[in-house]
């Protein structure tokens, strides 16, 4: 058996592999009827913070925490989004569609990114119910997500 690279984001290969299925899933997302109104705001630079995110999440730089607020400022961009179940079901379909058309053809890696994707909707949605401006206290670090899920 070939040994597994120690991180997620070594075995997708990397930043730049994250900015392409970010710019790959957005373009779906502004092209969605249900999803494009929810993004009314939406700008190239989330693009890249989203990579950069999902860097750090799999393994990478500690940057989204050092450069661009941390756990708490991705949770509260979220806020008063109030994002339906059904909204949350397209982003999963979206971005599983850009996973399996950007990231490496291994199945265990994109079934793991896929399950990240699916807790961190959940999460994103129940968040998006508080209105903007709640005190969400401290959440604690950047969460991270390897071969076994949640570390
Ligand atoms: C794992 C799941 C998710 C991740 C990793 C994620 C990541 C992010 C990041 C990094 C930002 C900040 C972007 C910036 O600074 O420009 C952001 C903002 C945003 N997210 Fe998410 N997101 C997730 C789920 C969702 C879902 C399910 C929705 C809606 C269906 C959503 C809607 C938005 C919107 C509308 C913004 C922009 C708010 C604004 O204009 O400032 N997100 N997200």
């Amino acid at each position: 058996m070939t040994e597994r690279p120690r991180t997620l984001l070594a075995a997708i290969g990397g930043i730049d592999v994250l900015r392409r299925l970010s710019n790959t899933f957005y373009e779906a997302v502004l092209a969605d009827p249900l999803l494009a109104p929810v993004f009314a705001d939406f700008t190239r630079t989330h693009i890249e913070h989203v990579a950069v995110w999902l860097g750090e999440v799999f393994g990478g730089e500690t940057r989204f925490t050092d450069e661009l607020g941390g756990h708490q400022a991705l949770l509260r961009a979220h806020l008063g989004l109030k994002i339906t179940e059904e909204q949350r079901l397209r982003w999963m379909e979206l971005m599983t569609a850009a996973v399996e058309k950007e990231l490496p053809d291994d199945e265990l890696l994109r079934r793991r990114v896929v399950e990240y994707f699916d807790w961190g909707t959940t999460i994103a949605r129940e968040v998006s119910a508080d209105p903007e401006g709640t005190d969400l206290g401290d959440p604690g670090p950047t969460p991270r997500w390897g071969w076994d899920g949640l570390v």
